[in-house]
């Protein structure tokens, strides 16, 4: 079984570059499909796990798909299938967002129903809200979503009863060829979403809004493939910094953008954590002593649920009584029980957590339950007494590239390895004294 191991104890320093933002790269990628002449170009491209799925994806639906030096190149202009199968959305939810794009090019989508995971049920009520509110016949049954319109779909007006990131994606790369203009109300508001909206700008079409809460799409005839650089992920970035804060390192986050982490420096500034904005970055300086802050998850531009986690983890070592609340995801604190195999005197009231700082963290084997879980017990393992080993490294490395490459590199004592290789043996005290 592989394993992160980590040995707490040692404070980060130096300079840590961010990848390309799986959230947003996931969406572009699915975008290309609407692409019915042309190449898309796309460059900053992460080498995780999710990438390589989303591109199987298209390969599947019949669009030619090369993945190469962090650049992803789609020509999606041949004839497309319409079924994206379960084998592909079991393995990451974020497959559901080649419906809009289907629909609009093919007037037809078939797409496994996702079901929930192990932040929260996650239905998609409102993607479908949107594709029958512009003409499309939805069906759901035998585990499939199918919409169909007979012509294109209709311009038309929608209220999001949610500020959904993925029904906000999927519903504004199906406006984008639709007859007439579309406008859709109190939508995402996020980085990934602008980004999306300035790759379907480049390919043709016609969105603006993107980044308040009301979208307007013009549709289109048709749309050409196109250039685009990912933006940097915010939610890695905000991992790094909170790697820092928690070693009370220091550390430079390469490509970080501040404006998109707006909400997450001002916690860290009231935890006590230095945040110096530089010309290529975000540096964070970790005092000797974090102080206890309260946080509740919102959508864009409140607090992310992606760094909720990681925020626990920091927490955990504050000085006083911390609340989190979770207001995204109905189920997203099934790492309380991990944090608590490693003495942290943590409670789940409800939607919130409380914890009482600082716990006297201890190393353990702890299994990560989703992607940003694994990311947090990683953070945790840096600051506990003794040797944490991570499991269930699969969710980490959909949203990670070389998370622990990167943390050793800032000085971390952490390796990767298979059970077997493991070299972490505990010896004897009477060995390690005979050998010093
Ligand atoms: C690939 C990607 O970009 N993933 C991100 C995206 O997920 P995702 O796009 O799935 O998240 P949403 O914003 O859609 O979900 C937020 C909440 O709305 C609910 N909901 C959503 C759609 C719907 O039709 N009906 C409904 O009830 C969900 O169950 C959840 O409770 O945004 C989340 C919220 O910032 C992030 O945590 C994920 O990392
Ligand atoms: C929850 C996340 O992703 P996804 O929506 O792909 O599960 C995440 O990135 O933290």
């Amino acid at each position: 079984m592989e394993k992160i191991i980590v040995r707490g104890g040692k404070r980060l320093y130096g300079t840590v570059k961010v990848e390309g933002a799986k959230n947003a790269v996931l969406p572009v990628i699915a975008a290309t499909l609407l692409a019915s002449d042309g190449k898309s170009v796309i460059r900053d491209v992460p080498t995780l796990s999710d990438v390589y799925t989303i591109n199987e994806v298209l390969r599947h639906l019949n669009a030619d798909v090369q993945f190469d030096n962090n650049t992803v190149i789609v020509d999606a202009s041949r004839v497309l299938k319409e079924e994206a199968p379960f084998e592909y959305v079991r393995k990451m939810r974020a497959s559901v967002l080649v419906m809009g794009s289907l629909l609009a090019r093919n007037g037809r989508a078939r797409v496994a129903l996702p079901g929930g995971c192990a932040i929260g049920s996650r239905p998609i009520d409102q993607h479908l809200k949107g594709f029958e509110a512009m003409g499309a016949k939805v069906k759901v049954g035998n585990g499939f979503i199918e919409a169909e319109v007979d012509g294109r779909l209709q311009g038309t007006k929608i209220y999001l009863d949610f500020p959904s990131v993925g029904a906000t994606e999927n519903i504004m790369m199906a406006a984008t060829l639709a007859e007439g203009t579309t406008i859709i109300e109190n939508v995402a508001k996020e980085p990934e979403i602008v980004d999306l909206a300035n790759f379907l700008n480049k390919m043709g079409a016609r969105v603006k809004g993107a980044g308040t809460g009301t979208l307007r799409i013009e549709g289109v005839d048709k749309l050409t493939g196109a250039e685009h650089t990912i933006i940097p992920d915010r939610i890695e970035a905000g991992t790094f910094m909170a790697a820092a804060a928690i070693t009370g390192g220091n550390v430079l986050v390469r490509g970080a953008v501040p404006e998109h982490l707006s909400s997450l420096i001002a916690k860290m500034e009231e935890m006590g954590v230095t945040i110096i904005e530089e010309e290529d970055g975000i540096r964070v300086i970790g005092p000797e002593r974090l102080k206890a802050v309260d946080i509740k998850t919102m959508p864009h531009p409140g607090f992310p649920t992606d760094m909720q986690s990681q925020m626990m983890a920091l927490l955990l070592c504050a000085e006083g009584t911390s609340m989190i609340t979770e207001t995204v995801f109905e189920n997203r604190f099934m790492h309380v029980e991990e944090f608590r195999r490693m003495n942290a005197d943590i409670k789940i009231e409800g939607r919130s957590v409380i914890l009482n700082g600082p716990s006297n963290l201890q190393g353990a084997e702890v299994a990560a339950t989703d992607l940003r879980a694994a990311a947090a017990l990683i953070l945790t393992g840096l600051v506990a007494e003794g040797v944490t080993r991570v499991t269930e490294l699969k969710h980490l490395d959909r949203g990670y590239v070389n998370f622990h490459e990167k943390l050793a590199a800032l000085g971390a004592d952490i390796e990767r390895v298979n059970d077997v290789e493991e070299s972490f043996v505990e010896l004897p005290k009477y060995v390690t004294d005979m050998n010093a």
